[in-house]
């Protein structure tokens, strides 16, 4: 990278880790962040994905959508590598964020994983205090300085800290359901990302627990690139910027403006997908 450059690569281990967000430099909007080139994934035989050409926008909300099996959580997956966990998976093509490979042999997934956090569809907050969940990232880094303070921004940005500031030594899993979820959230953000990758985030919650997600990921998308993938499509016509449509045998649609996408879609399998003719 030159000294003009502006635009945060990947560390190979996570010796940076310690680097403050607001003294990162960040892309602009609309410049993208993840970009995908010729991806495609196999499982086995099954073909999970064909050359797919994907650009995330930096502090966008970014909707993958689809019908069942068409690859969704495959694609999210590849951006972190949590797909190397999966032995049957093999990956080719570019998966590029801020412009490096992340597929490269000097990429440390653990230090790409920082970088680019994830929440799942369950929540899954670990059999410790509301404070250790969000403490347990930074504390794995190293990082011992500012503890509390740090714990409280990122249970503010989750919109936690208000319900939990009184009992923060009181066990995560006695959390409802939609506060364990913000909790998750909480514990991904602490330790600063970049991206914060998304697995219908809100499908195991209740409507009002769903909608302050729905409002918290609006939020997030301030200060991080988010991608989230969803079932459900008024969710992503309410709080997405782009989205992009795969296809059954994990085939990219379309991609484009949520307004564009959701009212005027270019290709007919979409509209048809879109107004729920199959799916
Ligand atoms: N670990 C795995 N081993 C083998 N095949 C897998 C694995 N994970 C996914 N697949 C297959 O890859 C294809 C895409 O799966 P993926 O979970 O990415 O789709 P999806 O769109 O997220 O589905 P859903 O909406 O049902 O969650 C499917 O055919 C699925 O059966």
């Amino acid at each position: 990278m030159s000294d003009t450059d502006t635009t945060p690569t990947i560390s190979t281990d996570v010796e940076d880790s310690t680097s403050e967000r607001e003294t990162r430099p960040t892309p602009d909007s609309d410049e993208a962040v993840i970009e995908s080139r010729n991806l495609s994934v196999h499982y086995g035989d099954v073909q999970a994905l064909q050359s797919i050409d994907l650009q995330i926008p930096n502090r966008q909300v970014t909707a993958i959508i689809g019908p069942s099996g068409c690859g969704k959580s495959t694609f999210l997956r590849c951006i972190n590598r949590m797909n190397d966990l999966v032995e049957a998976a093999t990956i080719d093509g570019k998966l590029l964020f801020n412009g490096t490979d992340v597929y490269e042999e000097d990429i440390d997934p653990v230090a790409l994983r920082r970088r680019i956090g994830m929440v799942f569809q369950h929540p899954n907050p670990f059999p410790k205090s509301i404070y250790d969940n969000v403490a347990y990232g930074l504390r794995i880094q190293g990082i011992t300085d500012d503890m509390d303070e740090r714990v409280e921004q990122a249970l503010k940005r989750a919109a936690l800290w208000d319900e939990v500031k009184d009992q923060l030594d009181k066990s995560a899993l006695d959390l409802s359901g939609g506060q364990q979820q913000r909790l998750c959230i909480a514990r991904a953000i602490a330790v600063d990302p970049d991206v914060l990758l998304m697995d219908e985030p809100a499908s195991a919650l209740d409507p009002i627990a769903t909608s302050k997600i729905e409002d918290l990921i609006e939020e997030l998308a301030e200060e991080y690139t988010v991608a989230i993938v969803t079932h459900n499509m008024q969710q992503a016509a309410r709080i997405s910027d782009k989205t992009a449509v795969f296809l059954t045998g994990g085939e990219l649609a379309e991609f484009g403006d949520t307004q564009k996408i959701f009212e005027n879609p270019d290709s007919q399998r979409v509209e048809d997908y879109i107004t729920g003719k199959f799916g």
